[in-house]
């Protein structure tokens, strides 16, 4: 491992960890979800960032699109590789999480920077088989994609539809006579766009296509569609296929375009776990018509713990500069204090500790609820699809959308040197904003929320019994908030009763809207922007409660508990102050009563700061995971700085070419 031992480290760093007042290896811990986990990620980082294979030549920044693109590819060959290595490594990494690890933003950043060319094989196109295909299926297509033989994607988003799935323009058709689907492209907007992987790298994809059978239209279906040959890798006759060029992050992701021409492939690659066609063409409807939808749940709760995982990484990196950097003066006269001392520091940074425990706690929850759900799916129960799809919705959203502003604000928080590329902060930013986007984007994620909120709202005024995580809407209240009791029990309830109030407002707008004469779908997108409001409210609430939960249910020494209950009061604080208007408006609070938690916030932030570069020691990310000159563990931030200049190819030769060619002329055109 990278130098860990308290002595290791600059004067400051060194100070600031004797301050620790609680257990770090009990949070790490529980961050991994028990010492045996961690332990086994610590070996499977050893193994891996022992490697040699896994360095860069060169930093990716100074390479060509297609070298940095074959860099990667080397690099994530090279893992599938040691994968099947031995049987050892293959439990190793088989789990869920170290695959998740490889994959996304834990171990896997410090192995391929700026994406993996094989993400979308082992994050949608391994589970699309195993969520989607039959057990025979599975059998046949599982054994040759979990070794590599062969390699695909999940290829549904087009030019013209990413969002609206019904509008997709890919057709399968079945022919009984041959007994297969044919893959067809009718239109420009038709051509697939975005896949990552499908540029270069596969050879397969699980298409999403509207299936056409005995004349009728059932909707988008997944077929696994062979896109180049298997010898050759040349695109197969019917099949054109590339890359879709440089994009603001994930360059080496090859995310990719796709058409087809009439494209046959044989009636067993219908994925046909929920829906089936028979030989003879015959349609057999799903449970669901949504159980089609299921690879994106999984994906989306997925895309939670990768958000605070980024997060964590952005804050250990602001975290430990601020601890080292020295500005300006806070006491005229005085040494200039690390700028962690600034209050105005502590308010960017604690909260953004506080995050990544916020969304740890509400992805495990979301992440127990997908495989309740699931097992209760494959049994026949449907009852809390639902729910799951509302939960997983609002928590991708949710993540994305924190993790991202989180890390910018920790680029920020690291003024000048955190706009270098060296810091590695713009790259977690551009890595963390995509998700944003990817995997229905937020708005929509949002719109998807609400509406489950409003059918709730409305199930509730008829007297139904509503799915837990939106059981509070039969409870509402809109008298003014009446005791002193800020605890935080208190203050989740407060939560409740101010989304509670923000849901009923929205159906109370989409009536007057309707009543006016408006069909619901416009009355909807009159109040749309609300919606989303209630939507993120409604989503806050249950982090918090999960946050809440989470802290009183943890094992942990006293030392340990103050300090994640100090992080868990600022984050409910936090936000019922940025969104206090919620809360005033719907008498979940009072003006007196955030006065006091805005009082209480400052005390926190003061009783957080001795512990700041302990908390985010605890979450125990690798030098090379962190990958950034700013945030090591050493602090030995200038050197770096200063080294990693120094490595930049025109500072190879003093004078650069472009004087001769360029500068000089100019220079010298009066002479
Ligand atoms: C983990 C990360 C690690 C590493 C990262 C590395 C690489 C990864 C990089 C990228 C991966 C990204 C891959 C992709 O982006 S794949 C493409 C993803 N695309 C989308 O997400 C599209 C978003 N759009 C939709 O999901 C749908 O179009 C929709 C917005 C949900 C609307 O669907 P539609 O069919 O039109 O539905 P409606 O007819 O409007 O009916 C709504 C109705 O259906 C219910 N519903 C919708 N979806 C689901 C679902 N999934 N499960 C259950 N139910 C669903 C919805 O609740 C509503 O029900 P009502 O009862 O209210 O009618
Ligand atoms: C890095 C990256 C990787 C990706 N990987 C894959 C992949 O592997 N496979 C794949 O199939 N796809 C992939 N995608 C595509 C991705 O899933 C889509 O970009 C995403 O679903 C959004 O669709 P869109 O781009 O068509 O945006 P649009 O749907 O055109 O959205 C544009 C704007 O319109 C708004 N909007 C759209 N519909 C509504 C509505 N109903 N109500 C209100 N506002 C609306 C949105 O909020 C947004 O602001 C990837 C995208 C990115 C950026």
């Amino acid at each position: 491992m990278a130098a860990r031992k308290e002595g290791e480290c600059c004067e400051d760093l060194r100070r600031e960890r004797a301050k620790c007042s609680f257990n770090k290896e009990e949070l790490t811990y529980l961050m991994d979800g028990g010492k045996d986990k961690t332990l086994h990620r610590r070996k499977i980082e050893d193994i891996f960032l022992a490697d040699p294979e896994f360095l860069d030549p060169i930093r990716p920044e100074y390479m060509s699109h297609e070298e940095r693109y074959n860099n990667e590819l080397r690099k994530a060959c090279h893992m599938i590789r040691k994968f099947n290595e031995n049987e050892d490594m293959q439990q190793l990494v088989g789990e869920m999480e170290g695959i998740r690890s490889l994959m996304g933003s834990g171990l896997g950043v410090a192995l391929t920077k700026d994406g993996n060319p094989l993400a979308l094989h082992f994050v949608m196109f391994l589970p699309a088989i195993l969520g989607q295909g039959t057990v025979e299926q599975q059998g046949y297509w599982m054994s040759r994609a979990w070794t590599g033989e062969i390699i695909g994607t999940y290829a549904q988003t087009e030019l013209g539809h990413g969002t609206f799935l019904r509008g997709l323009e890919t057709t399968a058709t079945y022919d009984s006579n041959t007994q297969e689907f044919i893959i067809h492209s009718p239109t420009i907007t038709a051509t697939k766009w975005w896949p990552g992987g499908l540029g270069k790298t596969v050879n397969y994809a699980v298409v999403m296509a509207q299936l056409y059978t005995q004349g009728k239209c059932h909707g988008v279906h997944p077929f696994i569609v062979q896109i180049r040959d298997e010898e050759t890798h040349q695109s197969m006759p019917g099949v054109t296929v590339g890359e879709i060029g440089p994009r603001l992050g994930m360059n080496t992701n090859d995310n990719g375009f796709l058409r087809f021409n009439q494209y046959r492939i044989p009636h067993t690659n219908m994925l046909m776990k929920h829906s089936q066609v028979l030989k003879d063409g015959t349609y057999v409807k799903p449970a669901n018509d949504k159980l089609s939808y299921g690879t994106m749940v999984f994906v989306r709760v997925a895309i939670c713990f990768d958000a605070y995982r980024q997060l964590q990484r952005a804050v250990t990196i602001a975290t430990r500069y601020s601890a080292v950097r020295h500005q300006s003066e806070l006491v005229p006269g005085e040494p200039e204090p690390q700028i962690l001392e600034y209050q105005t520091q502590q308010y960017k940074l604690l909260p953004q500790i506080a995050t990544v425990y916020g969304i740890m706690f509400a992805a495990n929850d979301v992440w127990n609820t997908y495989n309740e759900v699931t097992g209760n799916i494959s049994e026949g129960n449907l009852a809390y699809l639902p729910e799951l799809h509302a939960l997983s919705c609002g928590l991708k959203a949710l993540s994305s959308t924190d993790a991202t502003n989180g890390v910018d604000v920790c680029r920020l928080a690291c003024g000048g040197h955190g706009y270098l590329a060296t810091s590695n902060l713009p790259r977690i930013y551009t890595t963390t904003t995509a998700a944003i986007t990817y995997e229905g984007e937020n708005t929509v994620m949002w719109l998807q929320v609400a509406r489950y909120l409003i059918k709730s709202y409305h199930d509730a005024q008829k007297g139904h019994r509503l799915q837990q995580s939106v059981s509070y809407l039969t409870t509402q209240s809109a008298s003014a908030h009446a005791t002193a009791d800020l605890s935080n029990t208190a203050l989740v309830a407060a939560y409740k009763q101010a989304v509670s109030v923000m849901v009923s407002n929205a159906a109370a707008h989409l009536q007057d809207h309707i009543s006016k004469g408006a069909v619901f779908e416009k009355a909807w997108n009159s109040c749309s922007v609300y919606l989303v409001k209630c939507a993120q409210a409604h989503a806050r609430y249950y982090t918090c409660e999960k946050f809440v939960d989470g802290v009183n249910r943890a094992e942990l020494s006293e030392g340990t508990r103050t300090v994640l209950l100090r992080l868990c009061r600022l984050y409910l604080i936090y936000h019922i102050t940025i969104n206090q208007g919620d809360f005033l408006r719907s008498g979940a609070l009072t003006g007196g009563d955030i006065s006091s938690l805005e009082k209480e916030m400052a005390d926190i932030l003061a009783a957080l700061r001795p512990d700041a570069v302990s908390l985010v020691d605890s979450f125990d990310i690798h030098d090379r995971v962190l990958d950034s000159s700013l945030g090591s563990w050493d602090g030995n931030v200038y050197q770096r700085l200063y080294n990693e200049a120094l490595k930049s190819p025109m500072n190879q030769t003093d004078v650069p070419q472009g004087y001769y060619k360029y500068l000089r002329p100019l220079m010298k055109a009066n002479l």
